[in-house]
């Protein structure tokens, strides 16, 4: 188990909750607004149907609005994480987190509801009074014991599922997470002794649901702050500690840890110590599940322990035991068969879909996640990753199943493989995308990747947070003073970058012997050579890039991009056969475009076109995408006629003369049948048996103010442009990127898409 984590300053966390808009989710329409009639339809007087329909059948509410896709979030911010009761607005962040996690894994609509009351009357009175509007309520951080009442009381009042996530989120991921930590080492769940450190909404139901699973009650050791909830206690007690009071001489955590063959943690940071640890049984099994610290931490476990099974509830340590795993899917089973309530074999059912699911090989998405390393069933690797995409078509129909045959599902489904099978499609194929690429590059040995504008503040967060996932070494090029200074002000710790100062390196002679070799006969002097490689850090880059003393460079924040290339075309060359183009890459909902060349050749010959097309489709193929290439014009099949659009059925004619033509392409061809799949019945001829995924651009303009209509318009993401056909791997961001944009860049240069070795590491699943 890596003891490394990556970690971000509270500036970069502050920073990705402010930009580029305040929050974290946002609200888009399903139907267009675009003219009086749709205006008519979805408002006055069109809108009164429906009204009348749902006023006479409350059912109908599913088929003509959101309800049935959508979930509350409800928190009033009384246990806050692990972080205690800091009010309602401030578990505003972790709410629209939650929010957010249900669009993104499980594609449920979510938006979080902040209660500012702690009467717990009161709050089951506002979520009775609201509760209609939603499919599902998803009550969030709430404190115990006031959180049994509050979904106890609104699960008999409603009747749509109530869901305490913290109680049966996290007593299902814990029960999976405890089913084959148990498998691993050869225990069986009615003899395993249990330690739970924190008796409140998350330990009451993980202890509730094991003891369902065939832990015995007598086996089950709580503990609050008062220690041991032993038969008898008086002090701070209630109804619900109650249930699990055992007849014991144990009173603190300490006694009751000593000799257990598992130990939960849901309370507190620092709540178990290194002692306690090493009192426990063999092979011990070890869940510190507080959020964002856990009990203790893994660390400091392995100091005394090195045969324990450790989980935590963060993502940067393996075995993540976190509700996130849950509460997505779960919802999605129940939402889809209309369920009235989310019961005990549903959670069941969906706490042993987990568990499986554990036991199977693993797909790229999950080595990515696993920094590279494919794990395995086993002691690092107890439970699906959370970015498994598996995780969507697996676990719902086990829900949806255990709905069904409990009596709860409203509208049964009747084909499951079909359902499963939907499923699959509702997740955003992109949404992984960019993890496998850094997935790709974080298995090969690490990068020295150049940062040539090492001064600027934008930069050197992006150089921190490269290094900090583990993508590779940052090395910023910049005077020291000004590089510390500002450092300094965007919170990066000093010592963490490697700076180099271009007129101070000891390897500027080699440097300027490579270039002067290159330049001297296309009119450049020999000072003329010095100063650049002293003063222009893309030359100086570039050259540590030539020379073998950095492996790859991202350039081009603070200067346009045909200057960066100028000064990187000096040092590098094309490739043998190749030219340089530029590749952006739009990543939708329908998977990624590739769109070529977006930043270098301004009107290319038929020849160039076809050039691109073989480059892009080779790029594109190592990247795991089956290419199909569209020559993209205003024409179609040579209609209408036009100077440009002829040079582009040139250049698909040409393919035919090429060697190296082994995937699909079309052309002349215009980009809505080019994307159609349904073109097909226009033209049965065309080549392409699927959609495009490679548009070759007739010419730089098309190709520019097309990519930057897609990364205006919204939801789609804009990656690139990739510099490809370069002998060495330099990428150019564009002027004013975000810091997002330039690690996506500076993961590109290492990645290098033109290096052999990686095509087949990373397919497509
Ligand atoms: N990984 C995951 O998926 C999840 C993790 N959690 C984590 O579990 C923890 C508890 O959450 P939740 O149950 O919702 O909160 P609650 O407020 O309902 O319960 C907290 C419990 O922790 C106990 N506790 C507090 N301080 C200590 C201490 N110093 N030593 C021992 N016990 C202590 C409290 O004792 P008392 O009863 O005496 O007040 C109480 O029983 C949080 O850290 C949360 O982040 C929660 C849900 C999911
Ligand atoms: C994960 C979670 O829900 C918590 O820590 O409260
Ligand atoms: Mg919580």
């Amino acid at each position: 188990m890596s003891s490394k984590r990556p970690s971000f300053t509270d500036e970069e966390a502050l920073a990705f909750h402010q930009e580029p808009t305040p929050g974290k989710i946002s609200m888009l329409p399903t139907k267009p607004m675009q003219t009086q009639r749709d205006l008519s339809l979805a408002y006055s007087p069109g809108v009164a149907i429906p009204v009348e329909a749902i006023a006479k059948d409350q059912d109908l509410a599913y088929d003509y609005t959101s309800k049935g896709n959508t979930v509350a979030v409800i928190s009033n911010g009384t246990a806050i994480l692990g972080l205690g009761n800091l009010g309602a607005l401030a578990s505003k962040p972790v709410m629209e987190g939650k929010s957010v996690l249900f669009k993104r894994f499980a594609d449920v609509d979510s938006f979080d509801i902040e209660i500012d009351e702690e009467d717990p009357d009161k709050i089951i009175e506002c979520v009775r009074m609201i509760g209609s509007t939603f499919g599902g309520i998803n009550l969030e951080d709430i404190k115990s014991p006031e959180c049994f009442q509050i979904e106890a009381e609104l699960r008999e009042k409603l009747n749509i599922p109530v869901f305490h996530d913290d109680q049966h989120g996290t007593a299902i991921i814990a029960a999976a997470g405890l089913i084959n930590a148990a498998e691993i080492t050869g225990r069986n769940l009615k003899d395993i002794k249990v330690a739970i450190s924190g008796a409140g909404a998350a330990g009451l139901s993980v202890a509730g649901l094991i003891h369902h699973l065939g832990v015995p009650k007598s086996n089950i050791l709580m503990c609050d702050r008062d220690g041991v909830i032993y038969q008898g206690r008086t002090k701070s007690m209630d109804q619900y500690k109650s249930a699990f009071t055992v007849k014991t001489k144990k009173r603190t955590l300490a006694e009751a840890v000593d000799g257990a063959d598992v130990l939960i943690g849901l309370s507190v940071k620092g709540a178990v110590s290194k002692d306690m640890v090493k009192s426990m049984a063999k092979n011990p099994i070890i869940f510190v599940m507080a959020n964002p610290d856990p009990e203790i931490t893994p660390e400091e476990i392995q100091e005394v322990r090195s045969d324990a099974i450790i989980a935590t509830g963060r993502s940067d340590y393996p075995n993540q035991v976190n509700n996130v795993l849950g509460f997505p899917y779960i919802f999605r089973g129940a939402l889809d068969v209309r369920a009235s309530a989310i019961n005990e074999e549903m959670k069941v059912a969906c706490a042993r879909a987990l568990a499986m699911l554990a036991r199977e090989d693993v797909p790229d998405e999950v080595a990515a996640a696993y920094h590279g390393a494919r794990p395995k069933f086993g002691r690092d690797y107890i439970i699906p990753v959370p970015f498994d995409p598996r995780l969507i078509s697996y676990i719902p129909p086990f829900v949806a199943q255990a709905a069904m045959d409990t009596g709860v599902a409203r509208k049964p489904i009747e084909d499951m493989e079909a359902y499963s099978n939907t499923l699959a499609r509702r997740l955003n194929p992109s949404a992984g995308f960019l993890q496998r690429f850094q997935g790709a590059v974080r298995r090969e040995a690490p990068k020295r990747i150049v940062f040539a504008e090492g001064e600027e503040p934008a930069i050197i967060r992006a150089a921190f947070a490269f290094k900090t996932q583990e993508l590779g070494h940052p090395i910023l090029i910049g005077r020291e003073e000004q590089v510390k200074r500002n450092m300094r002000l965007v919170g990066v710790p000093e010592d963490e970058l490697e700076i180099i100062n271009a007129r101070l390196s000891d390897n500027n002679p080699a440097y300027f012997d490579y270039l002067y070799e290159r330049t001297q006969r296309s009119g450049l002097l020999q000072r003329d050579v010095q100063r650049m490689v002293n003063n222009d850090r893309n030359v100086f880059g570039a050259c540590m890039v030539a020379c073998g003393d950095a492996d790859g460079m991202v350039t081009g924040l603070t200067r346009n991009y045909n200057t960066a290339l100028r000064d990187i075309r000096l040092v590098a060359d094309e490739r043998r056969g190749e030219h340089a183009i530029g590749m952006s890459i739009i990543i939708s909902k329908n998977g990624p475009l590739f769109v070529a060349d977006t930043s270098i050749t301004e009107m290319p010959t038929a020849e160039e076109l076809a050039d691109n097309s073989i480059l892009s489709a080779k790029v594109v193929r190592r990247m795991g995408f089956e290419p199909r290439v569209a020559f993209l014009s205003n024409s179609t099949f040579g209609y209408p006629h036009g100077e440009r659009a002829d040079v582009v059925r040139q250049a698909a004619e040409l393919m035919a003369t090429r060697d190296d033509v082994d995937f699909e392409y079309e052309g002349d061809i215009a980009v809505d049948v080019a994307l159609n799949p349904n073109m097909r019945d226009t033209y049965p001829f065309s080549r392409l048996s699927a959609p495009a995924n490679i548009l070759v651009m007739p010419a730089i303009h098309a190709a520019s103010i097309s990519t930057k209509l897609a990364a205006n318009l919204g939801d789609t993401t804009v990656v690139g442009p990739l510099l490809l056909g370069l002998t060495l791997p330099i990428q150019i961001v564009q002027m004013g990127s975000t810091v997002s944009d330039i690690v996506n860049m500076a993961t590109f240069a290492a990645y290098d898409p033109h290096s052999d070795e990686k095509d087949v590491r990373w397919k497509v699943v």
